[in-house]
């Protein structure tokens, strides 16, 4: 039976931001920071050889890649990101790897201080 799998490899990254909204403005207006959690799962079939979707060494180096233009950064300046929201950047994430050529299936992103997650699902 040829399976389709779905593997994951979570990360974090500390970044700065602000936000500009109609609610609770005034603390998401001024510069400060957040740690993010983020987990992105690629989908698909085992190669006959390795047995693998795609070796987590390979996953964990381009996600590497592509965290290292968010952590430490000031959100608000990534070209490409847009509004710092975790939507703005379940996207960003995903689009990034999906250009490195990886099967991305899913993008979550969340912080832990207040609870709040986005997952964003890509169409198979
Ligand atoms: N749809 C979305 N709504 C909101 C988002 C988002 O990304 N997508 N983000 C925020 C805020 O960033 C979030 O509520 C955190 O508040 P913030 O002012 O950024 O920082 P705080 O220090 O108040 O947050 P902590 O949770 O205390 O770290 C709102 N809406
Ligand atoms: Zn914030």
């Amino acid at each position: 039976m040829d399976f389709e799998f779905e593997l994951s490899q979570r990360f974090f990254f500390d970044a700065a931001h602000t936000l500009r909204r109609a609610h609770e403005t005034a603390g998401s207006l001024r510069v400060h920071g957040h740690t993010y959690h983020g987990e992105v799962s690629v989908r698909g079939r085992r190669d006959a050889t390795s047995g693998m979707v795609v070796d987590l060494a390979v996953l964990r180096a381009e996600i590497e890649a592509v965290r290292g233009t968010l952590d430490h950064h000031l959100l608000d300046e990534v070209p490409g990101l847009g509004t710092p929201t975790l939507e703005n950047l379940c996207a960003y994430i995903a689009t990034a790897l999906r250009a490195r050529q990886l099967p991305v299936s899913a993008v979550r992103v969340w912080r832990e201080a207040g609870g709040d997650s986005c997952r964003l699902v890509l169409p198979h």
